[in-house]
């Protein structure tokens, strides 16, 4: 879409919508990038925005529920973009119920003459009303329970079977309806700056709502507005971030004064919660494979006022050959991951993820955490996360991990909310984001034994 330099703003959301959709179809962008790119472009207004934001993500979210729908009542083959438009015109009749049902209808019909042909649209406008007549089919109809879960949350089988093997049909039931729920609106509060209270009374200011969470101290959950537009956001009282992101810090939770590394810091958010606990005192070392996104970490650290954050572009494979031997005394890495804990944010990654991409990230981060090992003091502590849901690549790694190195022993998470604290197992917590309405996430700690 981007590249054909077609404007996806036109004034009318469910057009815009269409655009992104096919785009992101097309692999030619990710929903979550795209929408916000969009929303920015044409500064897009807050009513307009919730409803483009919600029919887009919407859509996909449920995009093969709305498929098993759609089919007793499609005939053939219609082109993707005549899908799409099906798709996310049923995604308002039947998901959103404050919009009347025969507006979602004649809207798709306009769109369907704007974008094809009279006869396009006579066969959109028969499927939808024909749905609106007789309703759709139950989820339940599905025979395999495999399938059923499938179909009805939308997720790829094999995902769904993988899951229901590790982790069982109930807690991937949960899990798989979670993700289909719209994300929450979270910020971390800069302590170096303001008490969670006094960020709260800035947001009040600026009409927005804030609410401390019940789980970590720091975080605020938002309701309304965009936390990035705020005074409070510009003047680094606030940072935006998913609850399950804010666990690492406060697991390894570093001292004032300490040297400390992260080896996989672009954009900042943790490099900068470990500035934050830290009091501004000692050293934070930042590290990133890509050169370019370290300017993210350097924009951020001056908003927040941070002033004890070095970064550097380095592989942290090979960072232990460059930095100095026993030196950190304590280390973060938030690994390059498969990102299966994010699907609330990016729907998209659903139909995307394929099982082949995983083999790879392993001795990557295998590769990180060698070095890590190095480049750590005895007594010193090491934080392995992700923001996936996999147990292969994240339990994997950790065993992998352990037996290449004696000299490294899994630890008690602490500073866990009491409310997670009871779910973690030999040094290792797996976040789904029924526990916390968040990401999904992994964390899990290790500390590097004195040698004789
Ligand atoms: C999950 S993201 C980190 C997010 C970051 N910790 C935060 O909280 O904002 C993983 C990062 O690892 C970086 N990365 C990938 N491979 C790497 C490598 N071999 N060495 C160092 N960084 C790497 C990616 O560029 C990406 O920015």
């Amino acid at each position: 879409m981007t590249k054909k330099k077609q404007q996806i703003w036109n004034g009318n959301v469910r057009d815009a919508a269409l655009s992104i959709l096919l785009a992101v179809d097309k692999n030619q962008a990710y929903s979550n990038l795209l929408l916000h790119q969009t929303i920015e472009k044409y500064k897009i207004e807050a009513k307009d925005r919730a409803l483009l934001t919600e029919i887009t993500y919407g859509t996909l979210q449920h995009k093969l529920t709305l498929d098993y729908y759609l089919a007793p009542f499609v005939r053939g083959k219609v082109e993707a973009w005549v899908q799409w438009l099906l798709r996310l015109s049923l995604f308002q009749m039947h998901y959103l119920t404050r919009i009347p049902p025969h507006a979602a209808v004649n809207e798709a019909v306009e769109i369907a003459k704007r974008r094809g042909h009279q006869g396009i649209a006579s066969m959109v406008n028969g499927i939808l009303r024909s749905i609106l007549r007789q309703g759709v089919r139950s989820t339940d109809e599905i025979q395999d329970e495999m399938e059923r879960l499938a179909i009805a949350t939308s997720h790829p089988q094999w995902l769904v079977e993988r899951y229901i093997e590790t982790y069982g049909i109930e807690q991937t039931a949960t899990m798989l309806a979670c993700n289909n729920l719209p994300a929450k609106q979270t910020v971390r509060v800069n302590t170096l700056k303001a008490t969670p209270a006094e960020a709260i009374a800035l947001l009040e200011q600026e009409g927005i709502t804030a609410v401390q969470s019940e789980f970590l101290p720091e975080c605020l959950t938002l309701t309304g507005g965009q936390a990035a537009r705020t005074e409070a956001f510009k003047k680094g009282f606030i940072t935006i971030q998913d609850e399950s992101s804010m666990l690492p810090a406060n697991v390894l939770n570093p001292q004032p004064g300490m040297r400390v590394l992260d080896m996989c810091a672009a954009p900042g958010g943790k490099t900068t919660h470990l500035a934050e606990k830290m009091h501004n005192q000692g050293s934070v070392l930042a590290l990133d494979l890509h050169p370019h996104k370290l300017e993210l970490i350097d924009e951020n650290t001056a908003r927040l006022d941070i002033e004890i954050v070095q970064t550097a572009p380095l592989d942290g494979r090979k960072a232990a050959s460059i930095l100095q031997k026993e030196s950190f005394d304590a280390i973060l890495i938030d690994a390059p991951c498969s990102g299966l804990g994010v699907m609330r944010r990016k729907p998209d990654i659903k139909y995307t993820k394929r099982l082949e991409d995983f083999a790879n990230l392993q001795v990557i981060q295998l590769g990180i955490l060698a070095n890590a090992v190095e480049l750590l003091k005895p007594n010193g502590r090491l934080v392995y996360s992700t923001c996936t849901i996999d147990k292969e690549e994240n339990e994997g790694t950790v065993q992998a991990f352990l037996a290449a190195h004696p000299m490294m022993e899994a630890i008690l998470l602490e500073n866990l909310p009491q409310q997670l604290a009871e779910e973690q197992h030999n040094g290792m917590l797996q976040v789904f984001p029924q526990h916390m309405d968040s990401d999904g996430f992994f964390v899990a700690a290790f500390v590097k034994k004195e040698t004789n």
